[in-house]
């Protein structure tokens, strides 16, 4: 059956946990809730001892009824069974309620406690396991999980109902009991051999289902790509292929599933066929009565749907303690980028020093190959070089967003290991390239900055970028809704609202991805006064991509395939004429139609036609594909 699970993996930080541990992890959930616990064992064992003296009643029922002595006995045990029989189902009642309440309160639990450790990850855990995945953890198994809760206590009660009669079985006769109990014995041993397989099943149609939410998410997130590159019937080809894993992972689960119930049955039947003969034969003799005859083959029935359960809530069982697994391997997941100490980060001033740090997103991959920088408090440095050459990287490893290899990095004269990251972190006002703002409105987007700032703080964050004319086209101001990952607004104003939300959070460092898509000339200049702005007295460590930048960065470091090739300020690296002249020449230069003879001594006044702004490419990525370039105003 292996072919079924072909490419049904686990994720690589799951692992297995022993049934022992598993519910180790689950007691410290039922902490504070001690009384319901007492309740529900009690009511189990109470409502067990109740079921068990129906089937013993009505065989003392049937011999009173054969004996017809006339005294009253029959009315008074019809009536023990009516109380029994209601104790039982009024208790099982009320314990299944009380332990819906308690599971519901474990997948609470649980499921925070999912969802905090997904955001604790760090990006290299992001980058590889797609959100729908991470996503089914937090939700599907945390439930599929606490379901195995009331599943386990259901049957604890049915066990133990088993227990009290075949107790009171081999009182009353033992040849009997013993058959009796050879079937029940028989029917659990099939069910635990079951057991093994029926997990690893399980756990892997989980995954399977997993794959499938976390392609149709990954799809649906991208879907204009998608539909732009005619996307739509390979994806659906992919689709397919992840569907038909699961579609396996579930035929596997099923085949084992009603390959053991036959089997059960058959068992049961021939436990039947033997209680009749030898209870017959007993009764023929006089050494059993017919009472006790009809309560062993009461007994037969009654163990069926328990025993039963045991390999029938097997299924919802494995795929509870499976589900298990998986939530804990989440919550257990250690985050790569590890934390020597937490020194408190009250304030920064923001000097930062980078001293040969190696780093690959994967260790066979060097993306950062020893570099070596200092950024002053208060400075603005802007990285610049071609795609891929790292820059974003050394952001991202000062965001701590990746661990780096090999090298340190300090900030303040700390090593950015030993702080507390969570403070550390708050204190890094972060514009992305294409920043994610959330669903909910433009100014619930700001007060991101600064839970729980006031409207009038808001309002002053978004007037601090541009004067807030920014918000002028858009419908409703600051009111205006945003969809989820705000699609509706454009890549220039997403970078605004961010720059916004940095003013409200006020932190002692920025750090900006400038977008190098296309932006109109109004927005660049809002986005570039915003950043001046912002810029003023704090650190900022700029991955540029636009001339007004780079050319007021205090310094320009040029990256090149993982190294520092060369640092200064823009007027010394031009009079250099080495790596950032040609990046000068070949990009940046042409940004602008104006560009300021000042800047390069050597090239003669151009007086540019004022058409040259409109054809003017914002961000240079045309020049570099080389199909487009605007000299001094022209179109070459
Ligand atoms: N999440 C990631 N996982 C694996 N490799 C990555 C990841 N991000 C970037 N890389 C690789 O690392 C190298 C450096 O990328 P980086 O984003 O730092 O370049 P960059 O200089 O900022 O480029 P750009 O100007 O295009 O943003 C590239 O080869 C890139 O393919």
């Amino acid at each position: 059956m292996a072919h079924l699970l072909e490419g049904i993996e686990p994720d690589g930080y799951d692992r297995r946990y022993g049934d022992r541990e598993l519910t180790r992890r689950i007691a410290p959930y039922f902490r504070g809730r001690g009384g319901a616990v007492t309740f529900v064992t009690i009511a189990v064992i109470i409502a067990a001892a109740a079921g068990s003296a129906v089937p013993l009643l009505l065989a003392r029922t049937v011999d009173s009824a054969v004996d017809d002595d006339g005294d009253g006995r029959l009315a008074l045990l019809v009536t023990a069974i009516l109380v029994a029989g209601i104790t039982a189902w009024l208790l099982t009642l009320l314990q299944e309620r009380t332990t819906g309440t308690l599971a519901g309160d474990v997948v609470l639990k649980l499921r925070e406690q999912a969802f905090a450790a997904a955001m604790r990850q760090d990006m290299t855990f992001h980058d590889a396991h797609p959100t729908g995945v991470v996503v089914s953890r937090v939700t599907n198994d945390t439930q599929a999980f606490a379901t195995l809760i009331s599943l386990a206590l259901s049957l604890l009660g049915q066990v133990l109902m088993i227990v009290i009669l075949l107790t009171a079985l081999f009182v009353i006769n033992v040849p009997l009991a013993l058959v009796t109990a050879l079937v029940a014995a028989l029917i659990v041993a099939v069910s635990l051999a079951f057991r093994r397989a029926a997990r690893n099943a399980s756990r892997q149609q989980q995954q399977a289902l997993a794959e499938v939410n976390g392609y149709v998410q990954e799809t649906l997130r991208g879907i204009a790509v998608a539909r732009n590159h005619s996307h739509q019937e390979s994806a659906q080809a992919e689709l397919h292929a992840v569907n038909h894993q699961w579609f396996r992972a579930s035929v596997r689960l099923n085949r084992l599933f009603s390959g053991i119930f036959p089997l059960l049955i058959s068992l049961t039947g021939l436990g039947t066929v033997a209680v009749v003969l030898v209870g017959g034969h007993g009764v023929d003799a006089g050494s059993v009565s017919a009472g006790e005859w009809v309560l062993f083959l009461e007994a037969l029935a009654l163990f069926w749907s328990p025993l039963t359960s045991i390999a029938s809530f097997w299924s919802q069982l494995q795929q509870g303690l499976a589900a298990g697994e998986r939530v804990f391997a989440l919550v257990d997941r250690e985050p790569s980028v590890r934390q020597r100490d937490r020194v408190p980060v009250p304030r920064l001033r923001g000097e930062f020093t980078l001293r040969d740090v190696h780093f690959g997103y994967d260790a066979d991959h060097p993306v950062l190959k020893g570099v070596s920088l200092t950024i002053p408090a208060g400075r603005t440095v802007a990285l610049v070089g071609h795609t891929g050459a790292g820059k974003s990287s050394v952001v991202r490893l000062i965001m701590r967003a990746y661990e780096f290899q090999q090298g340190s990095i300090d900030v303040d004269g700390l090593d950015v290991r030993t702080l507390d990251l969570e403070q550390y972190r708050r204190r890094l006002g972060v514009v992305t390239q294409t920043p994610f703002l959330f669903s909910g409105t433009v100014a619930d987007n700001i007060a991101r900055g600064r839970p729980g700032a006031g409207r009038d703080e808001i309002e002053a964050a978004a007037r601090a970028v541009a004067g807030g004319d920014w918000l002028a086209p858009l419908s409703q101001g600051l009111d205006t809704p945003i969809d989820e990952g705000g699609r509706n607004l454009s890549t220039g104003q997403r970078q605004i609202v961010a720059l916004a939300r940095v003013f409200l959070q006020d932190a002692p460092v920025l750090i900006l991805d400038e977008a190098t898509a296309s932006i109109d000339p109004l927005t660049e200049a809002q986005i570039q006064e915003g950043l001046e702005a912002l810029a003023a007295d704090r650190t900022t460590i700029v991955v540029a991509h636009r001339l007004p930048t780079v050319r007021k960065a205090d310094t320009i470091v040029v990256v090149d395939d993982g190294r520092i090739i060369e640092q200064g300020d823009h007027t010394t690296l031009l009079a250099q004429g080495g790596a950032y002249r040609l990046l000068y020449d070949r990009y940046f230069r042409h940004q602008q139609p104006d560009d300021d003879p000042a800047d390069d001594p050597e090239r003669p006044v151009h007086h540019p036609s004022p058409y040259a702004r409109a054809v003017t490419p914002a961000n240079g990525l045309a020049d570099r594909n080389g199909e487009e370039s605007v000299i001094d105003g022209h179109r070459v």
